[in-house]
């Protein structure tokens, strides 16, 4: 196993915001982390990035416990993170922001040219000057480049237009599908990133009320219904 939860609460000082989560994810493997607003799913992300407080249970990353282990160890050991505010450095240009952050290995400024062209025609322009879609392509992209083991990502397609949103969703298919990268997306429209995954979760007051293959739940969106009102 590359990630596994044992048994987690986690939340902010003694607010407890997720309760007895428990999961595992193979390295390659992608999963869906689904749930109506609020519901704890950043929050998960955050526990395994090391950003909550973990009041119980354990974190375990390849065969070592990490669950006392800082943001940057964590970091360090493979675990990226493209936050839902994208956070990249607007006073470089493309191609600087991926060069600036790359770590030896498979992915390259290159490669994540490959992958997103919309970026390598705009590689010399300003991060200031980008659409939200090439903001989103560059924060998955530097990401990419510094050859994380797991990816997480939270709502990557939030505002985006409809064909970017296929840009990327077909651009994290190759990179689970492809890359070798375990990933763990968040995510309000389920349907769409079922497809991109192994495995979906759905997480209400923080807490996981369903888990299932993503092939299942697209099949038969019962759960959909019931826990988000979506068909
Ligand atoms: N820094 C924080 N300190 C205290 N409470 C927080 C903090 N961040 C989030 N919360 C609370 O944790 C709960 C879960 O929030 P979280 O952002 O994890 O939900 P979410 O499912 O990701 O929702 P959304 O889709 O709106 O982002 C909410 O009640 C929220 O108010």
């Amino acid at each position: 196993m590359l990630l596994r939860l044992d048994a987690v609460d986690a939340g902010y000082g003694d607010s407890a915001i997720l309760s007895q989560i428990s999961l595992s994810l193979a390295p390659g493997q992608a999963l869906a982390v689904l749930g109506r607003n609020g519901v704890g799913k950043t929050t998960l992300l955050k526990t395994i990035l090391g950003l909550t407080r973990l009041q119980a249970g354990r974190v375990l990353f390849g065969d070592a416990d990490a669950s006392r282990w800082p943001p940057e160890r964590r970091a360090r050991a493979g675990i990226g993170w493209v936050p839902q505010e994208r956070g990249i450095f607007r006073s470089l240009t493309v191609l600087e922001n991926l060069t600036a952050v790359a770590r030896p290995g498979p992915w390259t400024p290159e490669r994540v040219f490959a992958l997103f062209p919309r970026l390598a025609e705009d590689r010399h322009r300003g991060g200031e000057a980008l659409s939200g879609g090439e903001q989103q392509m560059l924060a998955i992209g530097r990401a990419l480049v510094l050859n994380p083991q797991l990816l997480l990502l939270d709502e990557p397609m939030e505002g985006l237009a409809p064909v970017i949103v296929d840009e990327v969703l077909r651009a994290l298919s190759d990179i689970f599908r492809a890359g070798g990268i375990a990933g763990i997306i968040v995510e309000q429209h389920a349907r769409k990133i079922l497809r991109i995954t192994d495995q979906a979760i759905i997480l209400e007051r923080g807490r996981i009320v369903h888990r299932a293959a993503s092939a299942d739940l697209a099949a038969d969106a019962t759960p959909l219904t019931r826990y988000l009102g979506v068909g």
